[in-house]
């Protein structure tokens, strides 16, 4: 893919534009986050998941039970072993969103210009003069003027079934409201969305924290997607939460920044979380619609420099319910990895949409064309002049990989690590080229029990733009001496060989420990 690396700022060939793309071993370098739940969670579906190249799966427990969301992830378990393809799994909170519950699932009709009661009294059916809320502080959360969200779960931006409302009185509890648009509201659940208004609820919930501690711990969560962050202190809290929770002290946080309050404490944030998902769904509506590019932006630059992975959500909106996605859509996918996210989440459209795997595929193919014309020399530049000098030996140590594959046309980039830390330095480069991180686990004890690492470091890489993770064999031990280095190094040429990313005669860069030192070594292969 990097041989013929076309750069936007130089002529492109307009015929160039029309070749067809080589069939790589993976779809893209970007990763792909997909949200399991009805139309996705038979072993079938999720095996054609996994193949067109998802390597996160989200469980959203803003709907469904634990035995739902655990059968799913039984089902993800089989198609992980057939396929061979490595799945990470996201546990997504529900936090302080605020919720219809619309129990008998008629469809609720609503006129514009017609008045609509928000009441905390969830023993209420909904209508079209009544929707009962999960909240009972939204009375003293807003004021009149104010405008209200409501769409179904999920909502798509594409679909009509989402309506505006302006609060007109407060009556005690209960919020009145002016409908701005008619609609007719579909489903069992809708999102509530109270825009630039500060809910005073707890970032993780009892029922998350809940949660956490069952469907969590027992099946030993890789990430905890931490819905409306808002501040470095929720994730702190969540930090602690996880540290007293068996395995999961090992779980990265991802804060989710959906609205204006996230938004303006997102510097603290990522300085505490490990990672950021951009969810432009719910942001989308608490920004201006012209201001939500600029977020993009500035969010993707601010994770890259950090060297922290990046998340964005609702692309291709409108495959829910269609094959094809729409231009825009299409284009802001590329413009996404352009930005340099390092996933692309989907929700709705893998959830409930009718063309789960098709879509996964397409956004796949969209990332590859992308990555192809990502200005990676200017990307580095960039990045080593905001490290600044001194740098750290292991910081010099992986860009020095980078630059070195990418003079010698690398096929691949190999790079031992048990911590995972070296492996995401040099992604943090963003290599043209497969980084094949080699997980060395790392025999450990919590003085009830020996155990090795490195389960989690290696699934955890599965989110990353570029890397690709393999485990080593417990056997070899963790002393980097010559001899298990040569070994470990067999068993991942011969991986890279049997998945294609390497041949006969590539150049292949290596980053490891030779006793005490950390090296960057060039290998021309034979046959
Ligand atoms: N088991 C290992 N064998 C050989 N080299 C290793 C091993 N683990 C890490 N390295 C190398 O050591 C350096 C430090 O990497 P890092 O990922 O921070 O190590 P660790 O995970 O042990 O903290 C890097 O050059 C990395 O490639
Ligand atoms: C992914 C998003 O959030 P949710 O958990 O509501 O799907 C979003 O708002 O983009
Ligand atoms: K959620
Ligand atoms: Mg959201």
């Amino acid at each position: 893919m990097h041989s013929n690396h076309l750069l936007l700022e130089e002529p492109i060939r307009m015929a160039s534009i029309l070749e067809p793309s080589k069939a790589t071993f993976f779809p893209a370098m970007t990763k792909i986050v997909g949200t399991l739940g009805p139309r996705s969670r038979s072993v079938e579906i999720i095996s054609g998941c996994l193949k067109a190249g998802m390597s996160v799966a989200r469980f959203d427990f803003s709907w469904g039970d634990a035995e739902y969301h655990q059968e799913t992830l039984e089902n993800l378990k089989k198609a992980v072993k057939s396929t061979k393809k490595l799945c990470a799994v996201m546990l997504d909170t529900v936090g302080p969103e605020l919720q219809v519950i619309n129990k008998s699932e008629k469809s609720i009709s609503l006129q514009a210009d017609a008045t609509v009661v928000l009441t905390p009294d969830q023993g209420q059916e909904s209508s079209s003069e009544l929707l009962p809320i999960n909240f009972d502080g939204l009375s003293k959360a807003v004021k009149p003027g104010d405008t209200i969200f409501v769409g179904q779960y999920l909502f798509t931006g594409s679909e009509t079934t989402s309506v505006w409302l302006e609060v007109s009185e407060l009556k005690g509890n209960d919020v009145v409201c002016v409908i701005k648009n008619t609609a007719t509201l579909a489903g069992s659940l809708f999102t509530l969305h109270a825009s630039q208004i500060r809910i005073e609820l707890p970032t993780l919930s009892d029922k998350d924290k809940e949660t956490i501690s069952s469907w969590g711990v027992q099946n030993k969560i890789d990430f905890l997607s931490l819905s409306y962050t808002r501040h470095a202190e929720d994730v702190r809290e969540a930090r602690d939460f996880l540290s007293k929770m068996g395995d999961l002290y090992q779980t990265q946080i991802f804060a989710k920044i959906e609205n204006v309050e996230g938004l303006t404490h997102f510097d603290e944030i990522l300085q505490e979380a490990d990672g950021i998902i951009l969810s432009r769904g719910n942001l989308g509506i608490d920004l201006p619609p012209e201001k939500v590019f600029l977020f993009q932006k500035a969010a993707l630059y601010k994770c890259n420099m950090a060297g922290k992975p990046a998340v964005c959500t609702r692309v291709v909106d409108s495959m829910t319910d269609n094959l094809r996605p729409t231009r825009a859509e299409a284009t802001d996918v590329a413009n996404a990895v352009l930005d340099g996210s390092d996933a692309i989440l989907l929700g709705a459209e893998t959830l409930r949409g009718l063309y789960p795997v098709e879509t996964i595929s397409t956004v796949g193919k969209i990332c590859a064309e992308a990555e192809k014309v990502f200005n990676q020399d200017l990307y580095f530049k960039k990045t080593v002049k905001y490290v600044g000098e001194p740098m750290t030996h292991l910081e010099s140590i992986a860009s020095s990989a980078v630059r070195a594959a990418i003079k010698v046309k690398a096929s691949v980039i190999i790079c031992f690590t048990s911590s995972g830390r070296a492996a995401r330095l040099i992604a943090k480069y963003r290599p043209t080229m497969p980084v094949l991180s080699v997980v060395i686990p790392r025999l450990k004890t919590n003085q009830l029990k020996w155990s090795f690492s490195g389960a989690f470091e290696a699934r955890q890489s599965l989110i990353v733009r570029g890397l690709f993770p393999m485990l080593a064999d417990p056997r070899h031990p963790a002393e980097s001496t010559n001899a298990t280095n040569e070994s470990v190094l067999k068993v991942a040429l011969d991986h890279g060989k049997a998945s294609g990313v390497v041949k006969p005669h590539d150049r292949v860069v290596i980053c490891q420990k030779v006793g005490d030192a950390s090296v960057v070594k060039i290998i021309e292969l034979e046959d």
